[in-house]
């Protein structure tokens, strides 16, 4: 390991897979206990390993999916050993993935246009929101742009207080306002700020109360259409935050912001300390709008840009 990683620490693909380690260990022990005693790919082990990939929070959708293609598999080369599994999963998995058409992009890629690229993030509280803008603006502010945050959760105090420590963190500025002030005026202020200081990148932290969807809605465009009086094609990205650990819930949450809203990519956060991390294959197999981010721990440098084919590679890898 050469001396700027050990200062930087784990490199990113160790990191990752120390992250997905729990949601390996968790997958790969159903899967032996699938094919115990079992030296070839039947019916039975067909119908197990589709519980096991249900149950590892990939999803309906995907495992079927996933299943079919292995039917069509054992069907066409007759005998396939259960010594082959990991591999063939693995394969049909990254196939899959790689069939959607959502390339990975390496996370957000500002262009430096003399007005700010504006990345509105939605999602539900708790989810860790707060957080990732915060990473994110570290790792923006490292990349030479200048970052400008906007606390526009105005719903709950602690938010606003959360997004001040972040801001601090990472070292960028923050506009607020008081709490329960209206958040597309805390939106229009950052933006008009960000403007008049030549910033290349404004994160919007909003509040996403999914208990009415229309209030949601009706919010969430009450800020889009605010600042685009600013910057008339703002925002630039509204990127939903989905906590990787709630497993189905995630998938229910994408489901009811996409429909409130028009959501152009996802993070996943918590990926580390859950076995729920199947999660994000579902999701990223599902849903046609690109995973960015994935979040593996609480750190300022603990948030990844997403590669499919790393992912599915930690995923797959046994630790024992
Ligand atoms: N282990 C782990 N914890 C995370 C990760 N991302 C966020 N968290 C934690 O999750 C908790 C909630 O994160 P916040 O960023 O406050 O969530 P939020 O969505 O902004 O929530 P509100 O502020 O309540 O609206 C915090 O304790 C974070 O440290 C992650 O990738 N891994």
């Amino acid at each position: 390991m050469s001396w700027f990683k050990k200062i930087l620490g784990k490199e990113s693909k160790e990191k990752l897979d120390e992250g997905l380690e729990k949601t390996s260990t968790s997958f790969f022990d159903k899967i032996s206990r699938a094919v115990v005693g079992k030296s070839k790919v039947d019916d039975e082990v067909l119908d197990d390993l589709e519980e096991v990939l249900i149950s590892s929070d990939v999803g309906v959708e995907t495992t079927l999916k996933v299943i079919k293609r292995i039917e069509e598999r054992v069907a066409r080369d007759k005998y396939v050993s259960t010594s082959e599994l990991d591999n063939i999963l693995r394969e049909e998995i990254a196939g899959l993935l790689s069939e959607n058409n959502v390339e990975d992009t390496n996370g957000f890629a500002i262009p430096k246009k003399n007005v700010p690229y504006v990345i509105m993030v939605v999602g539900v509280n708790g989810v860790g929101k707060t957080t990732t803008i915060g990473k994110l603006a570290s790792q923006f502010k490292s990349q030479g742009l200048k970052v400008v945050l906007g606390a526009a959760d105005t719903f709950r105090a602690a938010a606003v207080d959360q997004l001040v420590i972040w801001a601090e963190r990472a070292d960028v500025p923050i506009v607020k306002q008081a709490m329960g002030s209206d958040p597309a005026s805390v939106a229009y202020d950052t933006i008009q700020s960000a403007v008049a200081q030549n910033a290349d990148v404004v994160l919007i932290d909003t509040a996403g109360r999914l208990h009415n969807k229309v209030n949601l809605m009706n919010e969430l465009s009450k800020i889009k259409r605010v600042m685009q009086k600013v910057i008339p094609d703002a925002p630039h990205e509204v990127m939903l935050v989905l906590d990787g650990s709630t497993g189905q819930n995630a998938f229910e949450q994408a489901k009811q912001f996409t429909q409130a809203t028009e959501v152009s990519s996802l993070a996943v956060t918590k990926l580390d300390g859950t076995a729920k991390g199947g999660v994000v294959i579902g999701i990223s197999d599902q849903f046609k709008i690109p995973v960015k981010y994935i979040g593996v721990g609480e750190g300022i440098n603990d948030l990844q840009a997403f590669s499919k084919m790393e992912f599915v590679d930690s995923f797959f890898k046994r630790n024992k």
